[in-house]
């Protein structure tokens, strides 16, 4: 479903004379098969963000090849990238990245709106969505009207109205309490289990780990360690 070649980043700071290098991701390789959920751990700066970033089309690559659900996605302009990614994978963040001036509803139909469709459809499938995470009663509350939780879980839902491939999560529990994490945990398994969806999880938590069928562990920006559960 996701398959990795020979990635190479680097980030490059300061100006044309006095330009500092910054290398963060070197000969990366890997794949992550349809259904598996997958987590990617290692120390805070060992290059997992910018690897998700690359593979969410987020960052220009530099060198290696990125394939997506069969397709090669490596030489993809920024535009191209947006409209496959809106039909193929789904992002959950540490910090919600919810609008605040949307309520639930708004913020999950916002996908809806991108690719197109119309009103009604819109209103049946957000309204699915959110009840299919639990949120049912809740469309009407603005995110700072939610707990930490329930602002996952929009943003889950957000992810999966437009039936994803595939989603990319950057420490998706990284701002909820332990009750709150095992409710998510329950719902990715789930999500997972009933939808097929893949997963690929950054994540420092051992209870996060602990749901993936395989661990990925980076290390100052190489894959040293592939676990296979
Ligand atoms: N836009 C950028 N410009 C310059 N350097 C960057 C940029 N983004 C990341 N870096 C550097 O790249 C390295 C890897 O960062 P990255 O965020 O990918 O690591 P990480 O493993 O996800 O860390 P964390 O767990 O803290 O999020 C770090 O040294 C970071 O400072």
């Amino acid at each position: 479903m996701i398959e990795v070649k020979q990635l190479s980043h680097q980030f490059e700071l300061g100006k044309k004379d006095k330009k500092t290098v910054i290398p963060v991701l070197q000969d990366v390789s890997f794949s992550v098969n349809k259904g598996e959920i997958v987590t990617l751990v290692g120390r805070s700066g060992s290059g997992k963000s910018t690897l998700l970033h690359l593979i969410g089309g987020f960052l220009p690559r530099q060198s290696g090849t990125i394939t997506i659900n069969g397709m090669d996605v490596s030489n993809f302009t920024e535009a191209q990238f947006a409209e496959f990614r809106l039909g193929t994978i789904g992002f959950i963040f540490q910090n919600f990245q919810l609008i605040q001036s949307m309520n639930a509803y708004q913020n999950v139909e916002l996908p809806l709106i991108l690719q197109g469709v119309s009103e009604t459809a819109r209103k049946i499938q957000a309204l699915e969505t959110l009840k299919k995470v639990g949120l049912e009663g809740f469309e009407h509350h603005y995110p700072s009207e939610l707990s930490g939780g329930q602002q996952q879980r929009v943003s889950v839902a957000r992810a999966l109205v437009l039936n994803p491939l595939i989603i990319l999560a950057d420490e998706p529990t990284g701002s909820l309490d332990s009750e709150t994490e095992e409710d998510l945990l329950h719902l990715i398994k789930e999500l997972n289990e009933s939808l097929d969806i893949t997963f690929l999880i950054i994540t420092h938590d051992d209870e996060v780990a602990k749901i993936g069928h395989r661990s990925l562990m980076m290390h100052d920006g190489a894959l040293i360690d592939q676990e296979v559960k």
